[in-house]
């Protein structure tokens, strides 16, 4: 049987993820798969990824998938665009990986036993906020790279930073769980939107969508389409750090999902948190209801507020 072409960057984590895939494609269906490295211009050039947004990633995977050069492609599904791409199709999301933050400090430390001005280092204006509103006394500072890299700024010769927060997905894919010090609770830190899912995309009109469609975990697809209708229906009006987590659990009258937002001023002074049920059929309406809360509890407002 022919091999069905699986594009990847060539990322550590990009192959983990593909591979992982690939292995659970195969298990379920019998197709064999065969990575097919793409590089992206964001690959080719030392421009910080900051500058360059994940979109140049994505963009070459999609470009190659629309010109029949790789039959389907595995996406972070945190680093898609919210619209949708026409003529392509995300035919399934996995099971989901833990979609909590984490820290990996010296000396085996939780936040809270870091020393005052400790420095912890972070990429994201999400967590970058967060970490602001916990008043702790830290020096929070922006990093950028892949996840080896920036564990590489705690431990390692090149060691510059007491801490650092990543996706516990990332860290999980790559096989260094041991090195995590706290996995950070929700409460304190809200994950990006589909954090740890991965979306498994192809062409709109290929064979493949009922295939892949083996993979697909009901529960995750619809906690992340709750999340990312949340952060789509908020990009429309507010531009300040989001974060959203759903959790599916079961209600007395079935599965219910339990959908948390937050919204948070860039330098952590001010911070909305709601939360919204409602059943997984509904899993987009309660994102878009929780955001439309979010908006009239002053989300909007909060860009505003800078040191
Ligand atoms: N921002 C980059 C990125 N995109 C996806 C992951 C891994 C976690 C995931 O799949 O959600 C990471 C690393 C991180 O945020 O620490």
């Amino acid at each position: 049987m022919t091999a069905l072409r699986l594009g990847t960057r060539s990322s550590a984590l990009a192959l983990a993820q593909s591979q992982l895939t690939a292995d659970a494609l195969t298990a379920a269906t019998g197709r064999p798969v065969e990575l097919v490295r793409i590089v992206t211009p964001g690959d080719r050039s030392n421009a910080p990824v900051a500058q360059l947004g994940v979109g140049v990633f994505v963009s070459a995977l999609r470009d190659a998938l629309l010109a029949g050069e790789i039959d389907f492609a595995v996406h972070s599904y945190k680093d898609l665009p919210t619209g949708d791409h026409p003529g392509l199709h995300i035919a399934a999301v996995p099971t989901r990986e833990d979609p909590r933050d984490v820290l990996i400090a010296k000396g085996d430390r939780a936040l809270a036993e870091l020393p005052p001005g400790a420095t912890v280092g972070t990429g994201a204006v999400r967590r970058i906020a967060q970490l602001r509103a916990l008043g702790l006394e830290l020096q929070v500072t922006p990093i950028r790279g892949n996840v080896d890299s920036r564990i590489a700024r705690v431990h390692g010769p090149e060691a510059d930073l007491d801490a650092v927060v990543l996706a516990r997905a990332g860290v999980a894919r790559l096989g260094r769980t041991s090195e995590i010090t706290e996995t950070l609770d929700p409460m304190l830190m809200l994950p990006a939107p589909a954090q740890g899912a991965l979306a498994v995309e192809c062409r709109a009109d290929s064979d493949l969508v009922e295939l892949l469609a083996a993979l697909d975990h009901a529960p995750s697809r619809a906690a992340v389409v709750a999340e990312r209708a949340m952060l789509a229906t908020l990009e429309a009006g507010c531009s300040a750090p989001v974060a959203a987590h759903a959790e599916l659990a079961e209600g007395e009258h079935g599965d219910e999902i339990y959908l948390r937002g937050a919204v948070i001023s860039p330098d952590g002074s001010r911070a909305i948190r709601l939360s919204r049920t409602g059943t997984p059929a509904d899993a987009a309406e309660i994102g878009k209801a929780l955001a439309a809360d979010l908006l009239d509890a002053g989300a909007d407002t909060l860009m505003g507020s800078t040191e």
